[in-house]
C-alpha cells in the first residue's frame, strides 16, 4: 500500500477562540492515489493519530498501532485501491500536529497550557487547510467515530458543498450530561496531580502527571465499555497477576482481592500514560465536551440544512457514551434537513469502542455506502416503511419514536 506520512506547516492559524499561533503543523497520512474525485477523509477519535492503517509504526513520535487497520487498506471497507484516504492528527493532540507539548516559537519552550483552546471547528478548518495544501478541493466522503464523528458533522455544517457523503459513527450532536460530568472529573484527576504544575511539566527534570492521566483514562475506558461486556469479561474474580501500576491504598485493602477488572484498567492506563500527553487529554476532552452541532444555528437540522449529500449514521446498541437514541435524533435532524440518510444500528454488547474492534459489523455497510450511498446493499435504516396496503403514501415509523 502506498503511504505518505508527512507533517505540513500551514502557517499562522487563528482558532475559534480568537487566539492565534504563528505556525500550525499538521501531521497526516495518505494512502492510495488521488484521481480528482476519490478522496476520503478519516477523522480520528479522542486519542487517535494520523496512523489509521498499515504496518505498525516504530517511530515513537506516533501511535504505534494503526487504529483502524481492519477497515482501511487494499480490499478493505475503505479500499485504498479505490479511494485516496487522508487522516490528519488534530491540533491540540500529541501525535505530530501542533499542541501543548509543541515548542512555542515565542519562548522556545513547550506551549503547555499557553496553547490556545481547541474546538472541533478548529480541527475541521485545519483539515480544510491541509487538503488545500494537498490539492484536494472536494471530498467523496468524510468518515469518523466518536468525537471523530462530531468532526464529520462539522464538515457537513461548515463545508457542505465540499463533501458528498458523511459517516458519523458512534457519535452525536452533543455529549450528554452524565458523560460531561465524568469528563470533568477526569480532567480534575489530571489537574490535581501535583506533577501537573499548571500544565508546565515538560522540563528535563520534571515528571509528567501520570497518576492523574491514568485515573482520567480509567474513567474514560469504563465509558467505552458496556455493563454487559465488563460483567462477561471480568465478573468479580480476583486478578491472576500483580498490578502494573500501584496507587496508594488503605491497610485494610490488603485483606481484599485485587480484581481482574482493576488489573485490566491498570494495565491499559499504564500503556496509555506511555503514549499520550496529559495536557492534550485536557484539551481534546474539552473540545469534545463543548461540541454542539446546533451552535450558531436554530437547531441541529438548521445547522445541517445546506448539506444535501448522503449520510450514514451508525450506532451500537450497548454504547452509552453516544447512544442509539442520540444517533436516531441526529438521523432525524438530517432527515429534516432533507439529506438522504440511513441510521444503521449495530447490535453489539461491546460498548462505545465497538466501532474500533468490530470490523465485520462496521465494514460492510460502510463499504456499500461509500459505493452507493444510502442505497448500498448492506446499509439498513432504523426507519421502517409501513408496508400495510394503503391508499396513502407510505408512513415512516421510527424505531426510536417511543
Ligand atoms: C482512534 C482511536 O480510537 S485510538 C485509541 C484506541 N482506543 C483506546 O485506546 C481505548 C481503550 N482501549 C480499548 O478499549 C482497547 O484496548 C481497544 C479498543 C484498543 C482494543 O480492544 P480489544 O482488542 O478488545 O483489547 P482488550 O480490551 O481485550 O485488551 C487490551 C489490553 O488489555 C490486556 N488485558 C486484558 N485483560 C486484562 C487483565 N485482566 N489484566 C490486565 N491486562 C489485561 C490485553 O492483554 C491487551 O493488552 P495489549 O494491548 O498489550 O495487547
Ligand atoms: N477509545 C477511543 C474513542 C474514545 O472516544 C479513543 O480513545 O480514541
Amino acid at each position: 500500500m502506498n503511504v505518505d506520512h508527512d507533517t505540513l506547516s500551514l502557517g499562522e492559524f487563528e482558532f475559534d477562540s480568537g487566539e492565534s499561533i504563528p505556525d500550525l503543523e499538521i501531521t497526516y497520512e495518505a494512502y492510495g492515489e488521488f484521481d480528482g474525485h476519490n478522496a476520503v477523509l478519516v477523522c480520528h477519535a479522542l486519542t487517535g493519530s494520523a496512523h489509521v492503517a498499515g504496518r505498525d509504526r516504530v517511530d515513537s513520535a506516533d501511535q504505534a498501532r494503526a487504529w483502524w487497520d481492519d477497515i482501511v487498506g487494499p480490499g478493505k471497507a475503505i479500499d485504498t485501491t479505490e479511494y485516496y484516504v487522508v487522516c490528519a492528527n488534530v491540533p491540540g493532540s500529541c501525535y505530530g500536529s501542533t499542541g501543548p507539548k509543541s515548542e512555542n516559537p515565542e519562548t522556545g519552550d513547550p506551549y503547555g497550557t499557553d496553547f490556545p483552546p481547541v474546538t472541533v471547528g478548529d480541527w475541521t478548518e485545519a483539515q480544510r487547510a491541509l487538503l488545500d495544501e494537498l490539492g484536494i478541493p472536494h471530498l467523496h466522503a468524510v468518515v469518523g467515530g466518536s468525537v471523530g464523528g462530531m468532526n464529520v458533522l462539522e464538515w457537513a455544517k461548515r463545508h457542505p458543498d465540499h463533501v458528498d457523503r458523511i459517516v458519523p459513527i458512534a457519535a452525536a450532536a452533543r455529549l450528554d450530561t452524565q458523560c460531561l460530568a465524568l469528563d470533568a472529573i477526569a480532567r480534575r484527576a489530571i489537574t490535581t496531580d501535583p506533577n501537573w504544575n499548571q500544565g508546565h511539566y515538560y522540563g528535563e527534570d520534571d515528571d509528567p502527571p501520570s497518576d492523574g492521566l491514568a485515573l482520567a483514562r480509567q474513567l474514560g475506558h469504563v465509558m467505552y465499555l458496556s455493563k454487559a461486556s465488563m460483567e462477561r469479561r471480568f465478573g468479580r474474580r480476583a486478578a491472576g497477576r500483580d498490578a502494573v501500576r500501584t496507587f496508594p491504598t488503605d491497610a485494610a485493602g490488603a485483606f481484599f482481592p485485587y480484581r481482574d477488572v482493576e488489573s485490566y484498567l491498570d494495565y491499559n492506563a499504564e500503556k496509555f500514560t506511555e503514549r499520550f500527553d496529559a495536557n492534550s487529554y485536557l484539551y481534546l476532552t474539552r473540545a469534545m465536551d463543548n461540541y454542539d452541532l446546533a451552535a450558531g444555528f436554530e437547531s441541529d437540522a438548521d445547522a445541517l440544512a445546506a448539506f444535501d449529500g448522503d449520510a450514514l449514521v451508525m450506532s451500537f446498541t450497548a454504547d452509552w457514551h453516544f447512544t442509539t437514541q442520540q444517533a436516531e435524533a441526529l438521523a432525524d435532524s438530517l432527515r429534516e434537513a432533507d439529506a438522504n440518510v440511513a441510521h444503521h444500528v449495530i447490535d453489539s454488547d461491546h460498548g462505545h469502542d465497538a466501532f474500533l474492534v468490530e470490523p465485520d459489523n462496521v465494514g460492510p455497510p460502510l463499504s456499500d455506502f461509500l459505493d452507493a450511498g444510502v442505497d448500498g446493499k448492506a446499509v439498513t435504516d432504523s426507519v421502517v416503511e409501513d408496508s400495510q396496503e394503503s391508499d396513502f403514501a407510505p408512513v415512516h415509523n421510527s424505531l426510536f419514536s417511543r
